[in-house]
């Protein structure tokens, strides 16, 4: 293998062990505890094992951690009433629903309902608006996670040509706004694009976010790239069970390329770190406090 791995779990165990001291000193100095509180509506297996780890995450970093279960069959009045509550409880300074919400579930209107100031996600049209402005605001994690890895990485970015392969608002749209701020030539690629392998080809910093198991092979990628695979794909393994892989072919693209995440272990563990970081910046703005140094966009 030719590539360096880039350890986003051991990144992000150094981010989570930042935050449970910047948490630490929020408690002992000013007698505040950071408090995140999670939405889960309905079953949803990728959904689940997330709120697990974050749950213990959150207490870890000496968080205060609420998770509201609620049944697949809630309606929207009563999620808009749970979330009314959590903006007005001063005990919780993030909010986060899990999406997907169940299709009776108007998905657009529950993230508006949200305290921009509470939304640790990223997700609020405030927050994307702030971010689209270069204004400061709150950054989705999985974004924030990957430009986390790749500053460590480079130091500057400046004049880097990124291509980002996916257009969702969760990952592809505030990636390619974050690289732009940080001065990079941006791309934004999906999967109309005409001669993806060849507009790949030109990035310097490649992210992938599609959500297809294997996309990304060692033909599409310059010689010294670094690859960012957000993919979290759980296929089914030959004889039985399943694993998780990512949108790049590691094996393949890890020969060519200057650096790259895995999966697991790469941007996964960051998201969960950078949505405790997201819950300290917020419980820091809300009390009109310095925010943590390092642990924002
Ligand atoms: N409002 C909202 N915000 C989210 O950020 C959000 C969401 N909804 N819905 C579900 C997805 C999924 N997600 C993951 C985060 C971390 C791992 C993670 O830590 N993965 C480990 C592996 C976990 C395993 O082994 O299954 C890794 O990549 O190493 C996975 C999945 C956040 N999501
Ligand atoms: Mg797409």
């Amino acid at each position: 293998m030719a590539a360096k791995l880039i350890d986003g779990k051991a990144f992000a165990a150094s981010v989570r062990e930042r935050v449970g001291e910047h948490v630490s000193r929020l408690v002992k100095e000013h007698g505040i505890q950071p408090g995140l509180a999670v939405v889960l509506v309905g079953e949803n297996p990728a959904s689940e094992v997330y709120v697990r780890s974050k749950g213990k995450a959150t207490k870890e970093a000496g968080m205060k951690s609420v998770e509201h279960k609620l049944d697949e069959k809630t309606s929207e009045a009563d999620l808009l009433s749970l979330i009314d509550e959590l903006n007005r409880d001063e005990t919780i300074h993030g909010i986060l629903v899990q999406l997907p919400v169940p299709d009776h579930i108007d998905a657009e209107k529950v993230l508006a309902a949200i305290d921009p100031a509470k939304d640790v996600d990223g997700f609020h049209i405030s927050n994307v608006g702030l971010l689209g402005t270069g204004q400061k605001s709150m950054v989705p994690c999985t974004p924030l996670g990957c430009l986390m890895m790749l500053r460590d990485h480079h130091g500057s970015l400046s004049g880097m040509e990124a291509v980002v392969i996916g257009r969702s608002n969760i990952v592809g749209k505030p990636m390619a706004q974050l690289l732009l701020k940080d001065s990079c030539t941006v791309t934004i690629a999906h999967s109309r694009t005409k001669d993806l392998p060849g507009v790949v080809r030109r990035a310097d910093i490649v992210v992938a976010a599609v959500g297809r198991p294997n996309m990304v092979t060692a033909d599409w990628i310059k010689p010294g790239t670094t690859v960012i695979d957000v993919g979290i794909n759980r296929i089914e393994k030959e004889g039985g069970g399943t694993r998780l892989v990512g949108d790049v072919d590691f094996d393949d693209v890890s020969k060519v390329a200057g650096a790259i995440t895995p999966v697991p272990g790469g941007v996964g563990p960051m998201t969960i770190a950078c949505l405790l970081a997201n819950t300290v910046t917020a419980c820091c703005r809300a009390n009109g406090l310095a925010e943590p140094e390092g642990l924002t966009a």
